[in-house]
């Protein structure tokens, strides 16, 4: 039996992984952590009495192998140099990581001879889209995204935007975008700037996470879009990580690395 930890195991996110692990073979939930429990009772939360529920990281003894993260972006920093210090498999998808502390932890997991993943995006048409944009880029310099969530999402822009403009600028070649002299008569209005691509981001109830980039060229446009319609769609991407995140070496970025 692979054991497996859930940190944020009561959110939205927290609670698709938790039944996914519950209902796969070879898998066994052994802990959960979420800082805003008011019981440490598992049955108040339907699990079986043997889970571990943690309102802290520095409560946390466990014998877990996986530690999978969807909690928030000013706690994934710590969790998951806390899992890899503690010798557990990091299976990371909270968003805002910066590059610095992707760099810090992967040298972390290096020294420990651990293997892990972070991912900003679990769903598949989210990671076929940013390999896509990738490719269009080459042809298509000019790009805007656009991102679009539920209302409760806490960070600005997406993690998965972005990745997206992170590896447009990889490829795209060097490029003046738009009007070097426009003005906002409205402060933001063209969203925010990452080395010229410029990210729009959206927040609306009735939402889940969708994004779409847009490329513009003479006379032309391509865009490509994609809908997570409900977060089932993150689970196989997050079942893949699962099956395959002890056999890896290093710490991995990007679903795409292990499919
Ligand atoms: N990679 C991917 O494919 C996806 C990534 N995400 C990302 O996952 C993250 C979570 O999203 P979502 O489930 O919607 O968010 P929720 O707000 O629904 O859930 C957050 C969870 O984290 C817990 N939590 C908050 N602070 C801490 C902390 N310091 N330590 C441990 N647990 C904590 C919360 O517990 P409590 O309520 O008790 O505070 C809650 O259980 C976000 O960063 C989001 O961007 C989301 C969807 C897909
Ligand atoms: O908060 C979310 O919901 C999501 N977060 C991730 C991101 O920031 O890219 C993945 C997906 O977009 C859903």
């Amino acid at each position: 039996m692979t054991k497996v930890l859930i940190a944020g195991f009561t959110g939205a996110m927290g609670q698709k992984a938790v039944r996914l692990v519950q209902e796969s073979d070879g898998y066994e939930l052994v802990a959960g952590l979420a800082v805003g429990i008011t019981s440490k009772d598992p049955e108040d939360y339907d699990l079986p009495a043997g889970v571990a529920i943690y309102g802290d990281l520095n409560e946390i003894q466990t014998d877990a192998d996986i530690w999978i993260d969807f909690t928030l972006p000013s706690a994934v920093y710590a969790n998951t140099k806390f899992a890899i210090e503690h010798g557990i498999h990091p299976v990371i998808g909270t968003t805002g990581l910066t590059d610095d502390q992707v760099s810090e932890l992967q040298d972390l997991a290096s020294a420990k001879h651990l293997g892990g993943l972070i991912a900003p995006n679990f769903g598949m048409s989210a990671v076929l889209l940013m390999k896509f944009a990738k490719e269009a880029a080459k042809y298509f310099p000019d790009v805007e995204i656009i991102e679009m969530h539920h209302d409760n999402k806490a960070d600005a822009p997406s993690g998965t935007a972005l990745s997206t403009a992170k590896l447009i600028d990889e490829v795209r070649p060097e490029h003046e975008q738009g009007n070097p002299d426009e003005t906002e008569s409205l402060s933001g209005v063209r969203g925010g700037d990452y080395h010229g691509i410029h990210i729009h981001a959206v927040r609306l109830p009735g939402y889940v996470a969708h994004e779409q980039v847009l490329f513009g060229g003479p006379g032309e446009a391509l865009t490509i879009r994609q809908d997570s319609f409900d977060r089932q769609s993150f689970m196989t991407g997050v079942k893949v990580a699962m099956d395959h995140v002890l056999d890896l070496k290093e710490l991995v970025v990007g679903l795409e690395n292990l499919l």
